[in-house]
C-alpha cells in the first residue's frame, strides 16, 4: 500500500485508483527513485526507506519532503516539509515559473532561509516535486534536474563497452565492476564484488588511490599482456571524506594504444637516457666522481688533482690515448676557483693550419673572406676568467707556439687582422700523449713553451698499470650502455674479468669501454663470458685505436694473436673506424658533438681522428 501521506482522502477522493505501490502515482515515483538509486541513495532513498519500513507517514527526516501535484496543478499528496502550507505554496509558485522555463530543478527558501532544492519529476498523471535541503550547487542534483535522460546517461557509463568502470570502497573492496570489465577477467556478473581489488584486477592501484587520495590520470595499465589507458580517481563525500575510488579503463582501440604505449616506452627510455646524460654532465662538473678507479695509481692521481686544482698554475696532463686526460681536465676546472666560468676546449690536432690562429685568437671584422662581418672572439678570449683546455697541445704548429707563448707570458694577444692588444685571464690545462722530450730534442716543440704549459705535469696511468680497476670500469661501461639503450645491464663472469685483466689495452679505458660494449651486444646471455670477447676481437667492425708511435713497441697484444696479426687487425680496425666516422659525419652534417655521441667516442678523440683522416675543420657545433 501507499505509505505517502496524502491530504485527507486525496488518493481516493480525486478518483485515483486504490492506492497500491503499482498504481498510486506517488508509489510509481518510488520506482523512479529505485531506478536512480545510485544517484539518490545518499539523499532521498534512506529517508524513503525509513518511511517504508516503519510504516509511519510524514516521517521524512530533516528538511525533506515530496509534493505531488495533479495535471491541473492541484495538490494530490504531500509529505515531510511539503506538509507545511507556506512552504508548499512557495514550491508551487516556484514550480510554475520553472515549468515556463523548462527547468527541472529550482530552489526555494525553507524555514530559517535554509536553501531547499526541488527536483521536478514529471509524468502524465502527476508531477512529483522532491524537496530537500541541499547545496543548490550540488552537481549531481543539478545534472539530474537538468537532463531528463540522466538515467540513460548513467546506464551508458555503466555498460559502455569501450570504457570499463570499477568502484572500490574505502577498504579497497570492489563494489562494482562494469560488465565489459567482468568479461575481460572471465568473471561471472558480480563475481569480483566483495573482494579486494588486488585479487580481482591485475596490477590494480585503486587501493593506493583510496589510501593516498591522489588521482592517477591517463596512465598505462597492463592487464593480461595488454596495455590500456586508465584513470583512477578518489571519491569523497559531501564532507570531503574519502569514501572510495573509481577506475576508468579505456577498452577502445587496443592497437592504437599499443602503438602509443610502445612510443611512450621508447620516449621514456630516451628521456631517462638524456636525464642521465645531464646528470653525468652535472656530475662531471662536480669533479672527480666521474673518474672511476680505486687502485693506488688512481688514488695518487686524484690526490694530485685535488692539490693542484685550486692553484692558478698551468697543468699539463700526459698519458696514453684513452687514459682519461679530458676527464681529469674537467675535474681540475671544477675543483678550481674558476669553476663558475666555462672551460673552453680546443683541440690542436683537429685544427687545420689555416685556421689555427683565427680559432685561437679570433679575428677582426672583414679580415678574410668567409669571416663573420663583426669579427669573432677566439677560444683564448672566450676562456677569459675560466679555463682553456688545450687538447693535443703537442700537435701545435711552430708559428702558433710562438704566439701562444706570448699569451702565456704577458696575457696579451692580437686578433687576426687587428693591431689592438687584447688580454685574457685564463688558466691553461693542456693534454698530450706525445713524447715532449723527443719533440724538444728534434726541435718540433719549443722548450720555453714546454716550461710555460707544464707548470705542473700530471701523468695519467695507463690501464695496464691499474688492471685492478677493470671490474669497476666494466660495471660503469655496462651500466652506461644499458642506460643508453633502455636495457637491463649485463654482467661479466669472474672468468671474463680475469680475461680482460690479462690484456694490455693499448687504447686504455676507451678501448676497454668499446670492447665491453661490443661484447654486451653480441653475447647471447645476461652474463658475458670470456669467449664473448674472443670472437669480438676478430670482429671487423670493432673500434680499437691503433697504438701510437710512442708506445708502439710496448703495444699490448690481444691473447692468442701474434704481432703480425695484431698489426693487420689494427689497420683493418682503423679503416672501419674511418669509414664509420665518415658515414656519421655525413649523416649528422658534420655536427661533431652528435657524431661523437653516435659513435660513443670522445670529441677530442673524434677531432684527432678527423685530423688524421684529413677532414676540414668545420666550426665546432
Ligand atoms: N677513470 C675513468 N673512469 C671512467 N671513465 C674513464 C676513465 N678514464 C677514461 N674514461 C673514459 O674513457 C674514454 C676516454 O677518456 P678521455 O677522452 O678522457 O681520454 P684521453 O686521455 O683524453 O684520450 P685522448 O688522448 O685520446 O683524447 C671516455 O669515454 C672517458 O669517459
Amino acid at each position: 500500500m501507499c505509505h505517502i501521506a496524502h491530504p485527507p482522502g486525496n488518493c481516493e477522493n480525486k478518483g485515483l485508483q486504490r492506492p497500491s505501490p503499482r498504481r498510486c502515482p506517488i508509489s510509481n515515483w518510488l520506482g523512479v527513485f529505485t531506478d536512480y538509486r545510485p544517484v539518490f541513495n545518499r539523499s532521498i532513498m534512506p529517508a524513503m526507506e525509513t518511511q517504508d519500513t516503519s510504516g509511519e507517514t510524514a516521517s521524512l527526516n530533516d528538511l525533506r519532503g515530496v509534493l505531488v501535484l495533479g495535471p491541473d496543478g492541484k495538490q494530490l499528496a504531500a509529505n515531510g516539509i511539503a506538509l507545511q502550507p507556506e512552504l508548499a505554496r512557495s514550491i508551487e509558485t516556484a514550480w510554475q515559473d520553472a515549468r515556463r522555463r523548462q527547468r527541472r530543478l529550482f530552489t526555494v527558501d525553507g524555514p530559517d532561509n535554509r536553501p531547499i532544492v526541488v527536483v521536478v519529476l514529471p509524468s502524465p498523471d502527476a508531477t512529483v516535486l522532491v524537496a530537500m535541503e541541499r547545496d543548490s550547487r550540488d552537481a549531481l542534483i543539478e545534472f539530474v534536474g537538468a537532463v531528463d535522460f540522466a538515467g540513460d546517461i548513467l546506464a551508458h557509463f555503466l555498460t559502455n563497452p569501450f570504457e570499463a568502470l570499477s568502484v572500490v570502497d574505502r577498504d579497497a573492496i570492489v563494489r562494482y565492476m562494469s560488465p565489459v570489465h567482468e568479461r575481460f577477467f572471465g568473471l561471472r556478473p558480480g563475481g569480483g564484488v566483495g573482494r579486494h581489488t588486488t585479487e580481482v584486477i591485475e596490477n590494480s592501484r585503486l587501493h593506493e588511490v583510496v589510501k593516498s587520495g591522489k588521482a592517477e590520470i591517463g596512465l598505462l595499465h597492463e592487464m593480461r599482456g595488454i596495455t590500456r589507458v586508465v584513470s583512477r580517481n578518489p571519491i569523497r563525500n559531501s564532507r570531503g571524506e574519502l569514501v572510495g575510488a573509481i577506475g576508468q579503463i579505456m577498452f577502445k582501440g587496443p592497437e592504437q594504444l599499443q602503438t602509443l604505449s610502445n612510443e611512450v616506452s621508447k620516449l621514456k627510455s630516451e628521456v631517462a637516457y638524456y636525464r642521465r646524460e645531464l646528470d653525468d654532465l652535472r656530475n662531471r662538473s662536480y669533479g672527480l666522481d666521474q673518474m672511476v678507479g680505486e687502485s693506488l695509481a688512481m688514488q695518487r692521481l686524484k690526490q694530485q688533482i685535488v692539490k693542484v686544482a685550486p692553484l692558478d698554475v698551468p697543468v699539463l696532463l700526459t698519458g696514453e690515448s684513452g687514459t682519461g686526460k679530458e676527464l681529469a681536465a674537467h675535474a681540475i676546472h671544477k675543483l678550481s676557483p674558476r669553476r663558475d666560468d666555462t672551460m673552453v676546449m680546443v683541440n690542436a690536432a683537429a685544427l687545420p693550419a689555416t685556421l689555427v690562429e683565427s680559432e685561437l685568437f679570433g679575428y677582426e671584422a672583414g679580415s678574410f673572406t668567409g669571416a663573420e662581418r663583426k669579427g669573432r672572439k677566439g677560444k683564448i678570449e672566450q676562456a677569459d676568467r675560466g679555463s682553456l683546455f688545450f687538447d693535443e697541445v703537442g700537435d701545435m704548429p711552430a708559428e702558433v707556439q710562438v704566439k701562444l707563448l706570448r699569451v702565456l707570458q704577458d696575457g696579451t694577444f692580437q686578433r687576426v687582422g687587428g693591431n689592438e692588444l687584447h688580454r685574457s685571464n685564463f688558466r691553461l690545462i693542456s693534454a698530450s700523449n706525445r713524447n715532449f722530450e723527443a719533440m724538444i730534442a728534434e726541435g718540433s716543440f719549443r722548450l720555453d713553451l714546454f716550461y710555460r704549459i707544464g707548470g705542473v705535469t700530471i701523468r695519467l696511468p695507463a690501464l695496464r698499470e691499474r688492471l685492478e680497476d677493470i671490474p669497476l670500469l666494466v660495471d660503469l661501461a655496462l651500466k652506461q650502455f644499458a642506460d643508453r639503450h633502455g636495457q637491463r645491464a649485463k654482467k661479466l663472469s669472474a672468468d671474463a674479468i680475469s680475461f680482460l685483466q690479462g690484456q694490455r689495452w693499448p687504447g686504455n679505458v676507451r678501448q676497454l669501454i668499446h670492447t665491453v660494449e661490443r661484447a654486451a651486444i653480441f653475447s647471447e646471455s645476461d652474463v658475458i663470458e670470456s669467449n664473448d670477447f674472443g670472437t669480438i676481437d676478430l670482429e671487423p667492425g670493432q673500434i680499437l685505436p691503433a697504438p701510437t708511435a710512442e708506445h708502439a713497441d710496448s703495444a699490448p697484444i690481444p691473447l692468442g694473436v701474434g704481432p703480425q696479426e695484431h698489426t693487420r687487425v689494427s689497420s683493418a680496425v682503423e679503416q672501419v673506424e674511418e669509414q664509420m666516422i665518415r658515414q656519421a659525419m655525413a649523416k649528422f652534417n658534420g655536427n661533431k658533438k652528435r657524431v661523437a655521441v653516435e659513435l660513443g667516442i670522445s670529441r677530442s678523440y673524434l677531432y684527432k681522428r678527423l685530423a688524421q683522416i684529413g677532414f676540414g675543420a668545420e666550426s665546432e657545433t
